[in-house]
């Protein structure tokens, strides 16, 4: 049985918005670990955020399973979605439902206040995961007498994921969260995720950006554009000459590089056959913000 399972999933965020997901289907094994790779918008985000139960699907013929049970009826256990907000940070299990929504609603100010890391990761449960805990502390390199309110974002970011790391899982939905960590640390934490993925068995999906540092990470990598798989998850090889037989590149940077410029070529073509365009307007007469804005432009 596949840990993640989609079948036809098609996922609009509004009535009558255009879908952000088109038919989506896609198999995953225990212990993989697949990088998704798309442009902006391409709908990475979205299909984490279904994965990890926080958004509905109307009845449309999806079936979106993970570890066997249907994300939407009986959402499993040992599920991870570690997302930009830190309320993202607490397990999707329902054992923790009580404490999601207390997080989702006393977060923000708590992790910018005045309280010392310790007594924070206590907070949220830390005492009960000691032992992974004070690993992670070790490899993200956090003090635990920090203050919160007195830390720089990518420290606060190092707690977030500490926090959100310390409880063992069985899938984790990464959705971009290295961003502000430096070079050393990111290194330390994705050789950290690999180890425990391989020793445990545990599943990783993580939608990134940044590839420096990634090629022996995954087991998979896929390609997204416009809501659908241009490329299902595929098996990954860091070897070179692997990697060039089956994606025609050596690295995975270049691997992506190809693959977001296939995307642009894509979208100009869309454009050419009359798709609403990006990018700069060669407009002849002034748009309305323009004339509003210059007739109270007092710095001229
Ligand atoms: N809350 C929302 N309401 C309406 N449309 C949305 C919403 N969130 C995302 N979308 C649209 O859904 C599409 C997919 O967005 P998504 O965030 O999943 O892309 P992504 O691949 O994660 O992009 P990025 O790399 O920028 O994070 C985009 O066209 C976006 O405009």
């Amino acid at each position: 049985m596949d840990e993640v399972s989609v079948t036809k999933l098609t996922f609009s965020h509004g009535p009558g918005v255009a879908p952000s997901l088109v038919d989506i289907s896609l198999n995953l094994p225990t212990g993989s670990r697949t990088i998704l790779i798309g442009a902006n918008g391409a709908g990475k985000s979205t299909l984490l955020q279904i994965l990890a139960g926080k958004r509905l699907i109307t009845a449309n013929g999806a079936d979106v399973r993970i570890k066997g049970k249907d994300v939407f009826r009986e959402y499993p256990h040992g599920v991870t979605f570690l997302g930009t907000e830190w309320y993202d940070y607490i397990s999707s299990s329902p054992k923790n439902a009580s404490l999601r929504a207390s997080a989702s609603r006393a977060m923000n100010p708590v992790v910018r206040g005045d309280i010392v890391v310790s007594q924070f990761l206590d907070s949220v449960g830390g005492y009960r995961y000691k032992e992974r805990r004070d690993r992670l502390l070790d490899i993200l390199d956090v003090d635990l007498d920090w203050h919160m309110h007195a830390i720089s974002d990518g420290e606060r970011r190092r707690v977030q994921l500490v926090m959100g790391l310390m409880q063992a899982f069985d899938v984790l939905l990464l959705d971009e969260v290295t961003v502000d960590l430096d070079v050393l640390v990111r290194d330390d934490l994705l050789k950290f995720l690999k180890e425990d993925s391989e020793s445990r068995g545990a599943t990783i999906i993580y939608a990134t950006h940044i590839y420096d540092g990634l090629n022996d990470f995954p087991t998979h990598i896929a390609h997204m554009r416009l809501g659908a798989f241009v490329t299902q998850p595929t098996p990954w090889s860091s070897s070179h000459a692997t990697a060039v037989a089956t994606f025609g590149a050596r690295t995975l940077y270049d691997v992506a590089l190809q693959w977001l410029k296939d995307d642009r070529d894509f979208r100009r073509n869309l454009e050419k056959s009359g798709r609403k365009a990006r990018g700069a307007r060669i407009d002849v007469v002034p748009s309305d913000s323009e004339t509003f804005y210059k007739k109270y432009d007092y710095a001229h």
